[in-house]
């Protein structure tokens, strides 16, 4: 199983003396089935965050690493969930959770099994022959997911995964990841500008400040969900209407405010 790592990662875009600096000496350290969520102003360096650990981005300086490796490269030992489903939309449900398992060589008994236990991990049963273009965003999000988690990788790394869904899909989406997550706890990197979700989902939430992204201040969730027992609730508004949840979401909002720019944004 996985950690990330980043220690002290610089990135500047362009060249190096006149380009521009997003990101500012990030230090984070994910545990083994962790879970963190970053929040941050726009355009302070989340996204490119992700990108380093997914091996799609280098840094300019300093190292990123999944498991004690330095990312080089992408890998299959990290799997990418996009706010854009990024499905084929010529290939069926089945077809496109099995792509990725194609590429590891499977023998196809083999794969058909993982595909079945994915296609029920995520409700998609019913839906296994269908196309794309057959199915709501929220079912698109959810065979990315799967397609991400049949590949059974180390790390998720997921990005403003819920950010293309309407509000009522979001919540249901939200529900279920908090599901997947009790069952079959990853080491997750979740970007998202939605602070709820980020309150509900994470262990801990890593506020950044505006660009050059720095990483302000790391919020533990996880010890206040168990001390409150979070998990006792299977709606997400009842957990939202506890003191303990308003609390922390109100210190996150402050933090965020304080990054904006003299617009407003
Ligand atoms: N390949 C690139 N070349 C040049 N600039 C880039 C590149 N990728 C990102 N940037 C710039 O880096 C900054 C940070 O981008 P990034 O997407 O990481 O921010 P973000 O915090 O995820 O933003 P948002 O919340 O709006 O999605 C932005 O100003 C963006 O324009």
């Amino acid at each position: 199983m996985g950690s990330i790592r980043f220690q002290g990662v610089n990135k500047v875009f362009g060249p190096e003396n006149s380009g521009v600096k997003v990101l500012d000496d990030i230090n984070l350290d994910i545990a083994e089935r962790e879970f963190v969520a970053i929040v941050g102003p726009s355009g302070c360096g989340k996204t490119t965050c992700l990108r380093m650990a997914a091996g799609f981005e280098a840094p300019s300086s300093g190292i990123v690493s999944v498991s004690g490796r330095t990312v080089t490269q992408p890998g299959p030992d990290r799997a990418v969930v996009f706010q854009q489903f990024a499905l084929f939309p010529w290939k069926t449900v089945r077809a496109n959770i099995d792509l990725g398992l194609r590429n590891k060589n499977l023998p196809k008994d083999q794969r058909d099994e993982l595909i079945a236990s994915a296609l029920k991990l995520m409700n998609l049963e019913s839906h296994a022959e269908a196309f794309p273009h057959q199915l709501s965003g929220g079912m698109q999000q959810r065979v990315a997911i799967a397609r991400a988690y049949v590949l059974d990788p180390e790390v998720l790394l997921m990005d403003e995964p819920f950010g293309a869904l309407d509000a009522q899909t979001r919540v249901v989406m939200q529900e279920e990841l908090v599901r997947l997550a009790r069952v079959n706890p990853r080491t997750v990197l979740f970007i998202t500008h939605a602070v709820e979700e980020a309150v509900y989902l994470a262990d801990r939430v890593a506020i950044m400040t505006r660009r050059p992204g720095r990483i302000k201040e790391i919020i533990d969730v996880r010890t206040i969900r168990q001390a409150e027992n979070w998990d006792s609730f299977s709606k997400i508004e009842d957990v939202m209407d506890l003191d303990s949840f308003v609390h922390l979401r109100t210190h996150i909002w402050r933090s965020l405010r304080e990054e904006k720019g003299p617009l407003g944004v």
